[in-house]
């Protein structure tokens, strides 16, 4: 029992209070959402405030007023535009968000219909906004918003200026009369290039296309709304009179694409609840396939007797269920943006946020790329922004909430000098987007970068250098100096060097100093050593492991250097080809451009890497520590009887696959092709050879059996050409 007074008509006041306080916050939203097409709030944020409201009636019935949110559709119109009635109430959808709650609409649907109530036509949930289209004698008449259901804004003259929507329906069993209800879009690419071009004009972007579409759609100039991507999809029916009914809603699609208007190919009719769940679950994979956003998948009951059968609540119809994906845009404070410097000397602009969760992780930092991009993106610091976290995609800010300004936000500059070394910034190139720290040499962010990147495992593979351990090494806390101030100090390290060392955690992606978000200072640590200033595991393991490190292989040692154009693999053909460090320093530009793999950009870099006095010192001090820059001579080759011959494989070999025919070939220094022409020098032909044999004779190819096979390999190619069949054409 409650106290007395704590309960209105068997109502909790708390109940009661927070019904309210929900439903002026939902009413506010669909405000803001539908009729400004200015949201203030995620969806995510709008759909579980609705979600709060349908929890508290549950329990409450009698919240559940007539006018309550969650019996209402959309929001009432503005006045901005002519008020168009539907001819049929235009309705919302119920939400799904698990497996259960299909199951539980599917068993409804099955105990209301009394059976099983499919097929069902399963399709995607278009992010966009409904639109009905009225068609009389075959002629787009009208076109309005859903309004509250009941009442819509008539945008007729935008509608026409909507690419795909055909003024006039053609084809055989048009209707006098139709209403067409569809979702209004722009495509995800055309919103980004859209938004782009409001900026440089000076005007304010969309927070995310949905957005952009409502507002385009509803523009009061049509010449505006001609000149922007919105396009359409139908996804159903309001009235339809004059000619033969569809039966189902499938039906309704095939007829409607006859008569040229624009239908989604992605839609099934899907037989049960199985087929359904797996519809959901491979479009939750593929959710950015399509052109456009999606939030979800709707699932309607196919058949049109069955649908009437079931009938509507006062805002959506029983026949059909919305499932909804998790969101992946929420709202944050972008509360500053800070530039990081990268391992090649590149300024990162990036967007320090107050964190927030979004598609299952905790998020804080968000790059922006460039200064041009966060002029582009229009975004203030100290703005609400719109971030957006698809599944294992990289977090990335969308755009500003412009409605939420109020006046204290401030422009980004870009700083003109290195924030971790005080040198001018510069371009590399002109016309290069990214703006660089030249000092490579000194400036300790880079070295911090290299360093990290050195013990990488394509790498010198130490496990001890991490991330923490880089910041340690090459910026410590002042007034201590770094140890480590160029890769070349990295083999000469001791244990005493390390333990004193304290310094600040830096975030990984972006090289920024964390900061702990109790106190709202910067980490500090001492990684080496512990309490009683005695080495860490840390320090221990970090000597360790750079012992070791001097016997890593030449490639990794060349990946470790940071020279551009030189990744794994090309660090891999160089170490082959050249074996030592030394062979490689002495070689000249055209000798390195010769080696397979490599080419003249790429000879030219590494010959302008060795130029520089700082690069050669790093390989003489790792010379001197004992790192082993040599690789062991390359196996002994056999004598190369085949040099200069191609040859073509085919048929079975007795005691040879394939492969260690084309082997034993190469081994000799033969080259192997897949197809027999004029310059194949012989034809290696076992056992069931096919075409390749006749187009071999065709040629007046030497071909080779099992035994001539043999004697190539043992005897070379003159004998082998005597043992040869060769057929003139
Ligand atoms: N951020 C905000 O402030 C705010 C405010 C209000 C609403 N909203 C968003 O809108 C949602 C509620 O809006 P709603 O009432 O329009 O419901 P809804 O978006 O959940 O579902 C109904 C609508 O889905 C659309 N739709 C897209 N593809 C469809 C398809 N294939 N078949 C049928 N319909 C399809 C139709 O336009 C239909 O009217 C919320 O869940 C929230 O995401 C956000
Ligand atoms: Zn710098």
């Amino acid at each position: 029992m409650s106290e007395p007074g704590t309960e209105v008509g068997g109502v909790p006041v708390t109940a009661l209070k927070r019904h309210a306080e929900l439903s002026e916050q939902v009413e506010d939203a669909r405000w803001r959402y539908y009729v400004l097409d200015q949201p203030t709030v995620s969806d995510a944020q709008f759909d579980e405030w609705f979600k709060e409201l349908l929890t508290l009636e549950q329990a409450h019935p009698t919240l559940q007023t007539p006018d309550s949110p969650t019996q209402k559709v959309g929001a009432p119109v503005s006045g901005d535009f002519a008020k168009v009635q539907h001819l049929n109430r235009m309705e919302s959808l119920d939400n799904a968000f698990s497996a259960d709650d299909m199951a539980a609409w599917q068993a409804r649907a099955e105990r209301l219909a009394e059976g099983d109530p499919g097929p069902y036509l399963c399709e995607l949930k278009i992010d966009g906004l409904a639109i009905a289209l009225v068609y009389r004698d075959g002629k787009l008449e009208r076109g309005a918003t859903r309004g509250d259901g009941r009442t819509g804004d008539d945008v007729t003259p935008n509608v026409r200026t909507i690419k795909g929507v055909p003024h006039r329906l053609k084809g055989d069993g048009v209707p006098s009369l139709v209403e067409v209800r569809g979702e209004v879009y722009i495509p995800v690419e055309d919103f980004k290039k859209l938004n782009e071009q409001l900026v440089e004009q000076g005007k304010q972007p969309f927070a995310n296309p949905r957005n952009s579409a409502a507002g385009t759609l509803r523009q009061k100039d049509a010449r505006i709304t001609a000149q922007r991507p919105l396009r359409m999809l139908v996804h159903g029916i309001g009235i339809w009179e004059g000619s033969a009914e569809p039966r189902a809603q499938s039906d309704t699609y095939d007829r409607l694409r006859e008569f040229g208007l624009p239908v989604s190919d992605l839609y099934k009719v899907l037989p049960g609840l199985a087929e359904i769940n797996e519809f959901i679950e491979y479009y939750r994979e593929h959710r950015h396939d399509p052109a456009y956003e999606i939030d979800g998948v709707v699932v309607k009951v196919d058949d049109f007797r069955t649908q009437r059968e079931l009938g509507s609540t006062s805002r959506a119809p029983r026949w059909a269920i919305a499932y909804k994906y998790p969101p992946e845009e929420v709202n944050t404070k972008l509360l500053d943006i800070q530039v990081g410097i990268g391992r090649t000397g590149r300024v990162t602009p990036y967007a320090v946020m107050e964190p927030v969760v979004v598609s299952g992780s905790t998020v804080e930092r968000a790059t922006l790329h460039n200064a041009a991009i966060v002029v582009k993106k229009g975004v203030l610091i100290g703005d609400t922004v719109v971030l957006r976290k698809a599944g294992d995609v990289i977090p990335e800010i969308v755009g500003p909430v412009t409605a939420l300004r109020d006046g204290s936000e401030r422009e980004f500059v870009m700083p003109t000098h290195c924030p971790e070394c005080g040198t001018e910034l510069a371009y590399e190139r002109e016309g290069d987007a990214d703006l660089r720290c030249p000092n490579a040499r000194g400036c300790p962010a880079q070295i911090r970068e290299r360093i990290y990147f050195a013990a990488g495992r394509r790498a010198l593979d130490i496990d001890g250098l991490g991330y923490v351990a880089a910041a340690a090494l090459t910026q410590p806390l002042p007034p201590q100096q770094p140890v480590v101030r160029s890769e070349a100090d990295l083999f000469d390290l001791t244990l005493e060097q390390l333990i004193p060392i304290k310094s600040v955690v830096r975030d990984q992606d972006t090289g920024l100093p964390k900061i702990d978000p109790k106190t709202g200072e910067q980490k500090v640590v001492t990684f080496f050593s512990n309490i009683d200033g005695e080495p860490s595991q840390n320090a221990l393991k970090l000597i360790e492991e750079l012992e070791r490190a001097k016997q890593t292989p030449l490639a990794n040692v060349l990946v470790a250097l940071s020279i551009r154009h030189v990744g794994p693999p090309t660090a891999r053909d160089l170490a082959n080809a050249m074996r030592s460090i030394d062979a490689i320093m002495n070689a000249s530009e055209e000798e390195l451009a010769e080696i397979e793999g490599i080419g003249p950009r790429v000879a030219a870099t590494i010959r302008e890497w060795f130029e520089v006095d700082w690069h050669r010192e790093i390989i003489d001090r790792w010379k001197a520590a004992g790192v082993r820059m040599e690789d062991e001579p390359a196996p002994e080759k056999g004598p190369q009887t085949l040099e200069g011959l191609t040859f073509v494989v085919t048929g079975t070999l007795e005691g040879y696959t394939r492969d260690t025919a084309a082997e034993a070939l190469t081994s000799r220094g033969g080259k192997v092709s897949g197809s027999v022409s004029k310059k194949t020098s012989f034809l290696v032909a076992g056992e069931n050879a096919g075409s390749k044999y006749d187009k071999a004779v065709g040629l007046g190819v030497p071909i080779l059996d099992g035994a001539g096979f043999a004697i190539l390999l043992d005897d070379g190619p003159e004998a082998a050409a005597a043992a040869a069949v060769t057929s003139e054409p």
